[in-house]
This record gives structure tokens, C-alpha cells and sequence, in this order.
């Protein structure tokens, strides 16, 4: 059905009687889809009629979007733009690199920079919508997807975690499967993802996968930052005539699209053409060829639609075809094309002006009025229909199986921890009780803890694959910060276990330290609770920094003073008082478990003294004189200590979460705000406060860091 023959909406009455998807006896089906999760889709969509109707019409009036750059200087992104997406329609946003597209994306699904401020109404069924986590689906450019997992998996696990607990799985199953047959996936269904080592589905695929994961939940609206991009010709027609047969079961679509081919662009209702975020068309994408012949470029027979649109508004067009004229000695001259008469520029100024005054400009206007109008329901968070517990439980899942395929992150540290802890051993094999013993034990102890602890630094790029997931995850409603802390402490247990446990026996065993159950207890422990700490630590950085290598430095960085202030490089009496010794030896770590291993391993032991004339040492006496340790202090109270950091630390990663999802972007548009109104003081001109909103900003850090 092509958006001519879609129905015009002249009130509540009339919407729900064209835009229920269900039960209504609508014919739409999408391709692949088996009759079971056709019912199952159609279920979903029945609640409509139990709750009344739950389509989502947006408008947007006068929508003008100004950022402020770092020099405090203000830019228009967007500037007065109008329009409206209704349900059963897929509506397109095209543009050259940099009109505003995403800008408009962003705007419209509430996830504009700390730096962005818009003006004008954005309308979601008539009322004023903060869309927020879940209330839309939103899939970004990036395919932020869990490598190890095959397509399968992954859809499967989005399943469980978002669909309710009491479904029935054969249920949960079906739908998994018809998305994957509505995605054309079914040949790489059992297919890895694929990272950096593993060679998995191609990125065309993974496109795929991202769309599958958000219509999954077949959201009433859905917004796509370039779906089709890095797809081919045939996968881009596949993939948009799955979301307008996705919009023709009652959702609004809406999605950013480059340079269509002919037959994708016939696939569109509504276009949204854009230069320099400027309006150049909207209205039917049918009815385009006919507004840019009215305005005097017509598009050539043989031109495809959408190459001549993007050619009449596309500014590099100019030096395209400087350069065509200057290498190939084209002659423009004499041509039919009038873009080959004038620049761009002249072009694009012409069709603004066109579309300004034209009949499409005044519908448009009307229309959105005329919906505007109409209060429909308040649309709810479509997020997880999981409890709690089902979204803990299969994110710890998913992360546990994901670490356990992960080969950098799981085998090849076990390895290099065993490898590690046999040199250990070897080295200090058999350590004994002489003289040089002392020295040796105190130093084996802090390269158990010092160095073999500081490796798990290594976890870090798995750590921010885990956090740009999360971010894609958390930002359209997966699930929420608690289940992620939680599955993603619990996930790492058996593997920490297993390689602290292993790599410690080793280690225990062959250098001969402290014979007795309790004292190897107290070591493995001391040396799970030590790896614990810093991957905690590594985590709490990643949430604050996604970067490989700005992570690793700044960890690093933490660690070795850690390190410095454990009482092993300096003895603790002798560590300066401010600062380093009150408060930074007690909040390292390293101290906390140096003490107890020295406890541990010289308590109860005596020792040759230099000569075998002189009596022997007692461990107390190496504790108290030489290591300087306050032998009052239990050493299971040392463990206590580091247990606890873990939690601390888990706690810290779980406030660094939420201060950056709710504060830092209000923090940043404050400081964008004071910036443009100090440049604006000082230019003498005045920027009203209540027509400027700032973005809301629970979405903004993720969808700025997601970039
Ligand atoms: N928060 C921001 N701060 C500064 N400049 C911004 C911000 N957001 C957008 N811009 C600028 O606005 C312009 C439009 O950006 P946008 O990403 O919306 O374009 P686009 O049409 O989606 O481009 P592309 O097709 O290349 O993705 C660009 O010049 C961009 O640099």
C-alpha cells in the first residue's frame, strides 16, 4: 500500500479505526513469519484493544536545534523544521553527510547531546512525551553486539530478558525465530558474532541483528539511524521492506536513510529531504519527483530518484563536478540538467524557498495541527516485561558464557596466571625458614599481589565491550543498572575463582609457604579477593572511560601508586603521613593484603638467624621490627578489609553509572548554557530561557558515548 492509499486521520475515531494492527482483520503480514508468532506479534498488539489504542503519532512544530561548540560560538543544526510520523507509514530522513539527520533522530527520540538545545514542540499522541527508556526503540549506527554469542543466542537472550517470566519459552522461541526469519538471518542464525579474534557474521549481518534485537518487542515506534548502512543492494531492499512491513502492522518508523537505491526508495511513505537542517521536501515520497520538477529540477529519466534528490541538495556536488569537468573534460554546458547550469548552493536555496511556500509545506503544517490536537494515550516505557530476578539471572548467564568463550579474556589469562605462578614457584621453590628466607617471602608475597594482581588489567577490553553493550541495552529498556552490577559480579565469580584458586595452589604449594589448611585458605583467598578488587576497579573505569587504552593507562596509573603505598617499596612507618600513608596505603588495596600475607606466612614460623651462633627469629619479631606490621590485627580482618573493597567498589561502579547517566549531562548542559549565554551577553543579544529546552539528559551520556 503506498501512503496515497494510507488513510488521512480526521479524529480519535477514525485513528483507531485504521492504525489498530490486530484483530481487526488486517491482511499486513511480515515475510518469513510463521502463523504462530504471527498470532504471538498480533497478541502483543491485541492489549491495544483491551487498553485502548496505543499507536504513536508524533508531530514536531518549528523544531530548531542549536549545539554549542567548545569556543563557546552557538550553530543552528536545525533549524524550524515541521512535520509528522503517523503509525502504519515508514518515513524517511534524507540528506547529505551532515544535514542534520541524525540531529533530528536524536531530537525527536529525546537522545540530543548535553551540548544541544532545541526549541519548538515535539508531540507524541498529542502531549508533550519524554520517551523514556523503552517508550521507543531506538537502533544506532553502531553495532554494539556480545561477539562470542551466535545470532541465535543473542535474539534468544533479548527474549528472555525482556519478555515476561510466565511466557511459555516454546513462545519466547517462536518469536525469536520469526525475527529471525523477518531479518533474513536464518543462514547465519547459528553463526558467531565475532570480535577482534573470531571471525563471525559480516557487518551487513550485524546490522541486521541490531534491528532484530529492538523489533523484537515490535515497538510502536521505532526510530533507525541508517539501518541500511554497509548492507548491499539486496539486504537494503530486504531490510527496509521489513520495516515498512513492520510499519504497515500499525508502528511508526522512522529512519535515517543514505543514498537509497530506486527500488528501496519506492519503499518509502514519507520523506523527509534535509540540507544543511534545513527543510527541502516533506510530504509522500511518491509525490517528490513532481514538487522538484514544480521547482524546476526535474529528475532525469534515467536518474535514479533518490541520486538526483541527494544531487540537488548535496553541497560537495559542486567539486564533484569541478573535478569531473577539469579530469574527464566533461562539458555540463548545453545539458538538460538544470544542477549542471548553476551551483548547488543556488539550488538548494531555491528548493528551501520552493518547499517553504509550497502546498506541501501548508499540509504538512496542517497536518501536524490537526494530530496535534488529538490527546491519545500516554504510550508507557515498553521496556523488560523480566522480573528482576529473570534479567540478573540471564545476564549473568550470557556474561558467564560470553567469558567463558572469550579466549583473551578467560583461557589465555588462566594460562598466563598459571605460566606466571610456575615461574614463581619455580624461582622460589621451596622457600624454607634461613635467614635470606625472610627477605624472599616478604618479596614473593608482593609479586603475588602486586604484579599478578596488576594482570587482570587485562580484562579491561572485555570490560568495555560489556559497557557499550550495556549502554545499547539500557538506553531503549533492556533492563535495569541493578541486574547489570549484579550479573556482571556474579558472572566473573567462577572464573576468578578458578584462576586465583589454581594459580594460588600452584604458588602455595611449590614455593612451601606456611604449611596448613587455614594458611593456603587465607592465600588463595587473599589472592581471589585482590584480583576481585581490581577488576572492580577496572569496571568502575570503564563505566567513566570506554576506551582500550585510556583505561589500561589510567588503571595502571591507580594501581602502581597503589602499589608504592603498600608498605613493601617503603616500609609503612616510613611512608610520608599526608597523603600517602593517611589516606592512600589504607585505601590501597595491596596493603590490606600484604599485611595479612605476611601475618599469614612468617606468624608461628622461626626463622636462622644470620650465623648459627645467634638464636633464632620468631616470625612476631620479622612482623613487628622489620616489616613494620601491627601484629594486633587479625589477618582474617586484612581479608575483611579487601572483601569489602570489592564491594565498595561494586557500589562506586554502580553510582558512576547512574551519576553519568543523570548528572554529567546536566552538569554539561549547564556549562554549555552558561558558555552560549556569556557569548550571547557579550554580543548584546538575548536568548529567551523558556523557548530553549535543554535535552533531557538521562539518555544524553549514553547516546554520546555510544557514538
Ligand atoms: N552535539 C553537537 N555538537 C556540535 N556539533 C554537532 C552536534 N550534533 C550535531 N552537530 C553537527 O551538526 C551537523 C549535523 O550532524 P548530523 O550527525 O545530524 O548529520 P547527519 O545528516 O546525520 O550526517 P551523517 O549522514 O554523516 O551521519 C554536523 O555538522 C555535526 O557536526
Amino acid at each position: 500500500m503506498r501512503n496515497s492509499e494510507a488513510p488521512t486521520h480526521g479524529g480519535m475515531m477514525e485513528i483507531e479505526a485504521t492504525t489498530r494492527p490486530s484483530g481487526n482483520g488486517s491482511t499486513t503480514t511480515l515475510p518469513g513469519l510463521s502463523p504462530l508468532s504471527e498470532t504471538l506479534w498480533r497478541e502483543k498488539a491485541n492489549t491495544a484493544e483491551i487498553i485502548g489504542d496505543v499507536s504513536a503519532r508524533l508531530t514536531w512544530k518549528d523544531l530548531t536545534v542549536m549545539v554549542t561548540l567548545s569556543n563557546g560560538e552557538t550553530q543552528n543544526v536545525l533549524e524550524g523544521l515541521t512535520g509528522y510520523a503517523e503509525p502504519g507509514t515508514f518515513t524517511a530522513l534524507m540528506g547529505p553527510s551532515g544535514s542534520g539527520k541524525s540531529t533530528l533522530l536524536d531530537a525527536l527520540s529525546s537522545r540530543l547531546a548535553a551540548n544541544a538545545f532545541l526549541s519548538g514542540t515535539i508531540l507524541l499522541n498529542g502531549r508533550k512525551a519524554k520517551l523514556s527508556f523503552g517508550t521507543a526503540a531506538y537502533v544506532t549506527q553502531d553495532d554494539n553486539l556480545i561477539g562470542t554469542l551466535t545470532v541465535r543466542e543473542t535474539i534468544s537472550y533479548s527474549a528472555r530478558l525482556r519478555l515476561p517470566d510466565n511466557m511459555p519459552w516454546a513462545d519466547k522461541r517462536a518469536l525469536v525465530e520469526s525475527t529471525i526469519v523477518a531479518m533474513g538471518l536464518q543462514d547465519c542464525a547459528d553463526t558467531v558474532i565475532g570480535n577482534w579474534h573470531l571471525r563471525g557474521i559480516s557487518g551487513g549481518e550485524k546490522r541486521r541483528v541490531s534491528i532484530a534485537l529492538e523489533i523484537l518487542m515490535r515497538p510502536r515506534l521505532l526510530f533507525l539511524d541508517e539501518p541500511t548502512s554497509g548492507l548491499d543492494s539486496a539486504s537494503a531492499f530486504f531490510v527496509t521492506q521489513t520495516l515498512r512491513a513492520l510499519a504497515r502492522d500499525g508502528r511508526t518508523v522512522i529512519a535515517s536513510i543514505h543514498q537509497p537505491s530506486s527500488e528501496v526508495f519506492e519503499l518509502f511513505d514519507q520523506l523527509y529531504l534535509l540540507s544543511s537542517g534545513k527543510t527541502v521536501y516533506f510530504g509522500q515520497a511518491s509525490e517528490a519527483y513532481e514538487f522538484f520538477a514544480q521547482a524546476g529540477f526535474p529528475c532525469p529519466a534515467l536518474r535514479n530518484p533518490s541520486d538526483h534528490f541527494l544531487r540537488c541538495i548535496n553541497s560537495d556536488f559542486d567539486k564533484v563536478k569541478a573535478t569531473l569537468k577539469g579530469s574527464m573534460k566533461l562539458r555540463f554546458e548545453g545539458s538538460d540538467d538544470p544542477l549542471d547550469r548553476i551551483t548547488t548552493a543556488e539550488a538548494i536555496r531555491t528548493l528551501i524557498d520552493f518547499y517553504r511556500t509550497s502546498q506541501h509545506s501548508y499540509a504538512a503544517r496542517q497536518k501536524v495541527d490537526e494530530i496535534s490536537r488529538v490527546k491519545g494515550t500516554v504510550l508507557e516505557a515498553g521496556g523488560s516485561e523480566a522480573s528482576f530476578l529473570m534479567q540478573s539471572y540471564t545476564l549473568t548467564k550470557r556474561s558467564f558464557i560470553n567469558m567463558s568463550r572469550d579466549f583473551g579474556y578467560y583461557w589465555l589469562r588462566l594460562v598466563i596466571y598459571i605460566v606466571v605462578t610456575v615461574c614463581i614457584g619455580t624461582i622460589y621453590l621451596n622457600v624454607g625458614t634461613g635467614y635470606n628466607s625472610i627477605l624472599a617471602r616478604g618479596s614473593c608475597a608482593s609479586f603475588v599481589f602486586g604484579f599478578v594482581t596488576f594482570m587482570s588489567i587485562g580484562g579491561f577490553p572485555s570490560f568495555v565491550e560489556d559497557m557499550k553493550v550495556f549502554q545499547r541495552e539500557r538506553l531503549n529498556g533492556h533492563y535495569g543498572v541493578t541486574s547489570f552490577v549484579i550479573s556482571n559480579t556474579l558472572s566473573a565469580m567462577p572464573f576468578l575463582i578458578l584462576i586465583t584458586f589454581l594459580s594460588g595452589t600452584i604458588c602455595y604449594f611449590m614455593v612451601r609457604l606456611h604449611p596448613g589448611f587455614w594458611h593456603y585458605l587465607f592465600f588463595v583467598l587473599c589472592l581471589y579477593a585482590s584480583v576481585t578488587v581490581v577488576e572492580s576497579l577496572m569496571m568502575a573505569i570503564a563505566s567513566i572511560v570506554p576506551n582500550f587504552l585510556m583505561g589500561i593507562i589510567i588503571g595502571a596509573g591507580i594501581q602502581g601508586i597503589f602499589m608504592l603505598v603498600s608498605g613493601y617499596f617503603r616500609l609503612p612507618h616510613d611512608i610520608p603521613k599526608p597523603v600517602w600513608r593517611y589516606p592512600m596505603s589504607y585505601i590501597s588495596f595491596h596493603f590490606w593484603a600484604l599485611q595479612g600475607q605476611y601475618q599469614n606466612d612468617l606468624r608461628g614460623l622461626v626463622f636462622d638467624n644470620q650465623t648459627p651462633d645467634l638464636p633464632k627469629i620468631p616470625g612476631e619479631y620479622i612482623l613487628e621490627k622489620v616489616f613494620q606490621i601491627d601484629v594486633n590485627r587479625s589477618k582474617w580482618i586484612n581479608l575483611s578489609v579487601i572483601f569489602s573493597m570489592i564491594v565498595i567498589y561494586r557500589i562506586i561502579f554502580f553510582i558512576m553509572i547512574k551519576v553519568n547517566e543523570d548528572v554529567t549531562p546536566w552538569v554539561r548542559g549547564y556549562l554549555a548554557r552558561r558558555r552560549m549565554q556569556q557569548k550571547s551577553g557579550a554580543q548584546n543579544t538575548t536568548i529567551a530561557p523558556d523557548v530553549l529546552t535543554q535535552s533531557p539528559s538521562l539518555r544524553t551520556y549514553v547516546s554520546t558515548q555510544t557514538k
